[in-house]
């Protein structure tokens, strides 16, 4: 069996009395495409920045490609290969669209070589590369705070992809965009080369049964269910976790074996 490229062992946070995140075991493997789902408050985003860094565990190891990176700041862990999109744009509006990938591919050359000028030269290369990639290459010389919202998300894409992730992040990359944008992101990420292990937290079913290759469905902080978009789409357990929320129909959409009636 291949060596999971994300491992992830009784992890646990809590904060005070409650426990966000409750001893959660997963393993990524890669090149996967791993959603994951769940109610709001389920614990998405705080898993995300356990495995960021950006959040210490209470318990539990994080592992990524076999070496335990646990005690691991997040810039650390960025530069073993983690990267991220987050639910809040950290763009800089001011800047183009080239500027802000080009200061990100400048930055992962500079971690890896000197910045001599042919360095420079090939950040900006690139920079222009990955703006094809994310269909942003007509847009290269634009302002960011002109840009539609869809597009500020392809262009965080390619920001976390200067830096080159092993793993790559995405906490809601679909949120607020119209479903042609939708569509084009599914595309984008599907386009993703296999060295890219891709894990997103996406409230929009369409996108992450269209894209996951495998789901982990969370619920109060605790894996209720991993497995394929089809077993979760036909887990009755899923559907009465997702009860309450307006989005148990989601897993109703006819493609899948699920079978239960959910209002
Ligand atoms: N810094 C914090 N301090 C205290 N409680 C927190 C903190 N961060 C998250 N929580 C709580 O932990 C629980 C899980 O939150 P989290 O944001 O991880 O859920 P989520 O699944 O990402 O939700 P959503 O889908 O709404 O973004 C919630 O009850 C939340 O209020």
């Amino acid at each position: 069996m291949t060596a999971p490229l994300l491992s992830l062992s009784g992890v646990s946070r809590s904060f005070g009395a409650l426990t966000a995140v409750d001893d959660v075991t997963l393993d990524v493997p890669p090149g996967a495409r791993h959603a994951l789902i769940g109610p709001n408050g389920a614990g998405k985003s705080t898993l995300f920045k356990l495995v960021t860094g950006s959040m210490r565990v209470s318990a539990g190891t994080v592992a990524l490609a076999g070496d335990d990176v646990t005690r691991l700041p997040e810039p650390q862990r960025a530069r073993r290969g983690i990267s991220q999109t987050l639910q809040h744009s950290s763009l800089f509006l001011g800047q183009t669209v080239e500027q802000n990938v080009l200061l990100a591919a400048q930055r992962q050359y500079r971690s890896r070589h000197s910045l001599v000028p042919r360095r420079q030269a090939a950040a900006r290369a690139r920079a222009r590369e990955l703006l094809t990639d994310v269909g942003l290459a007509a847009r290269a010389g634009t302002p960011v705070a002109a840009l539609s919202h869809g597009e500020r998300r392809q262009l965080e894409v390619a920001v976390a992809l200067a830096c080159e992730p092993r793993l790559l992040l995405l906490d809601e990359p679909a949120a607020g965009m119209s479903p042609a944008e939708s569509a084009r992101l599914v595309a984008l990420l599907q386009a993703l080369p296999e060295s890219v292990t891709v894990v997103i937290v996406e409230h929009d079913l369409d996108v992450v049964f269209a894209l996951a290759t495998s789901v982990t469905v969370l619920h109060l902080g605790r894996v209720l269910l991993t497995g394929s978009p089809d077993e979760v789409r036909a887990s009755a357990a899923v559907q009465e976790a997702y009860l309450g929320t307006g989005r148990g129909a989601l897993f109703l959409d006819g493609t899948g074996p699920a079978h239960l009636e959910v209002s």
